[in-house]
């Protein structure tokens, strides 16, 4: 429908109830057929009825109600240009602090060509599956198949594990080759998926395979790999890391869980039960489970197919079921001795083996749940009136957005250091050397992530604790930052963790 160009005294003279028209930043729209819909009811709406609304409009509602609306749009006001910009999928933020600095106009030590070209070309994928991936988290429903391998087709699930050798002659947008993708790449990647903002959904489409697939990429048999890689890559199967059960959680020794070799060899016989295990849940749901167990003479890791004798039930947590966080009952399951990932009695190594990365991902996921809430400050500060004034007008306000600001970005600049370091060091020196930093950098995201949820909520108000409108995301953070806080390590266990690691090297003449 072609759009038409109106005066500010031709809308004035349809406003009645059933002839009503408003004005939000120069565009007209006819809100006859729907006022008696409107969520926030009809008496807001009559109040305006021929004005210029967009003031009120921006005070009660975010933008994307105006994207959802659109077919209520019927004009513009002649010779007047919209002043607010409408997000496009792909944009890049121009609030201060809204993007990393080298997103900015700042520059950096870090980022090459391949990596801006990078994130502007996954931008725009991520804008456009994020409307599902919210439709998951709010419906608390299992990421679909389709999503998944959406993913996979643009080679974005491999991605998520990191450079290695499962890049090998793959492209990834922006014409980024598998061979000089870096970790930089692999920041970029999880904190534009962060932007999405669903917490549990995240989990349930990236953070099961990320944690768990590496067991099968490093200690798994040459067959085992080349059966489950592709199907978990290609989006066509999942995988779950089932460690932590009611008796354990950091305590990874205490597990109780058993495989007994059968008389033959060639089995073992696994019994035992699981908890808190992130995409676990659903029929179909995990393919594989890659489990610790107790073996003759110590903890193994192996890889379970889904059978009948696994059962798996959904345990409501704070953040959404599309996580698939579950319970998991191994009942005599029958498990060939090819699917012992590593050796026997070995297992600790292999789960300790991703602890790094595993954290790391935490962390850069965290930065950007803390960088979206900001922004969300900014805006909300910028346009909300109280007692005559902005709330960015309040210097209690600037002073809780500066520690914000401040509190991220220093935080930030520690991944960065930390992720050049990954960059630039083989294996064996990552585990020697980042183990304490990673566990320190981690402990310190969820303390700065807390004050920041904190903050916001404050900024908010009453809209910090809806789950829809225009503290949504607030909402969502203060309820799941705990997550983040927990999983992959305790905030107590990192903090002590790093420092024990540093004084491990603290020269033994060192005195005051
Ligand atoms: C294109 C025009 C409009 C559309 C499509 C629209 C749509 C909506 C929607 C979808 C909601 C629910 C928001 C949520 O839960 O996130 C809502 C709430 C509301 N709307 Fe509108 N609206 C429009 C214009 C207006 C105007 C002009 C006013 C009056 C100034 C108004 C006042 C309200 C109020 C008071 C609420 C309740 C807000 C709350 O719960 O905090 N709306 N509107």
């Amino acid at each position: 429908m072609s759009l038409k160009t109106f005066t500010r005294e031709e809308v004035g003279r349809h406003a009645s109830e059933n002839d009503l028209w408003i004005i939000i930043d120069s565009s007209v729209y006819d809100m006859s057929r729907f006022i008696n819909f409107h969520p926030g009811g009809a008496a807001p709406i009559l109040e305006m009825a021929g004005k210029d609304a967009t003031e009120d409009f921006y005070g009660l509602h975010r933008q994307e109600v105006l994207v959802k609306y659109s077919k209520y749009k019927i004009g513009t006001i002649a010779n007047e240009k919209a002043q607010i910009t409408i997000r496009q999928n792909g944009d890049f933020s121009k609030v201060p602090y809204g993007e990393p600095s080298a997103w900015m106009g700042f520059k950096s030590p870090y980022y090459k060509e391949s990596h801006y070209k990078f994130r502007a070309a996954i931008r725009p994928i991520i804008d456009e599956l994020a409307e599902e991936a919210r439709h998951f988290e709010d419906t608390e429903t299992k990421p679909t198949d389709e999503f998944m391998q959406k993913l996979g087709s643009y080679n974005l699930l491999a991605a998520n594990v990191g450079p290695g050798p499962w890049l090998r002659n793959i492209t990834l947008p922006g014409g980024v080759t598998g061979e000089e993708f870096d970790y930089f790449h692999e920041l970029i990647l999880h904190e534009e998926t962060a932007r999405w903002g669903t917490r549990g959904a995240g989990d349930g489409i990236f953070g099961g395979m990320v944690i768990s697939i590496p067991t099968v990429l490093n200690f798994g048999s040459p067959a085992l790999k080349a059966k489950i890689v592709p199907e978990v890559f290609s989006g066509k199967k999942r995988i779950c890391l089932a460690i932590t059960e009611p008796y354990a959680g950091s305590d990874v020794a205490s597990i109780r869980t058993t495989a007994k070799k059968t008389a033959d060899g060639k089995h073992y016989i696994v019994n035992g039960v699981k908890k808190w295990i992130t995409g676990g849940m659903y029929c179909q749901y995990a393919d594989y489970f890659s489990t610790a167990v107790q073996t003759e003479n110590g903890m193994s890791m192996l890889l379970i197919d889904r059978s009948d004798d696994v059962e798996t039930k959904a345990i409501k947590t704070s953040y959404s079921s599309s996580a698939g966080t579950s319970y998991i009952i191994f009942e005599n399951v029958k498990v060939p001795v090819e699917n012992l990932l590593g050796k026997e009695d070995r297992g600790f190594m292999v789960v300790l083996s991703n602890f790094n990365h595993e954290r790391w991902v935490m962390i850069t996921s965290v930065s950007m749940a803390a960088r979206i809430v900001i922004e969300e400050c900014f805006k909300w500060a910028n346009q909300r009136k109280v007692f005559g004034k902005r709330l960015i007008d309040q210097p209690v306000i600037r002073n809780k957005l500066a520690v914000m600001v401040a509190e991220l970005e220093s935080f930030h600049n520690w991944v960065e250091n930390i992720t050049y370091q990954m960059c630039h060091m083989g294996y064996k020196e990552q585990s020697e050397k980042l183990a304490g930093p990673l566990a320190l950098c981690k402990y310190q995201s969820t303390r700065m992530l807390h004050n920041v949820s904190d903050s916001a909520c404050q900024i908010f108000g009453g809209r910090a604790l809806t789950k829809t409108g225009m503290g949504k995301h607030i909402e969502m953070l203060q309820r799941t930052y705990k997550f983040s806080a927990i999983l992959g390590g305790a905030e107590e266990i990192m903090a002590d963790l790093g420092v024990r690691q540093a004084m491990k090297s603290f020269p033994a003449g060192a005195r005051l």
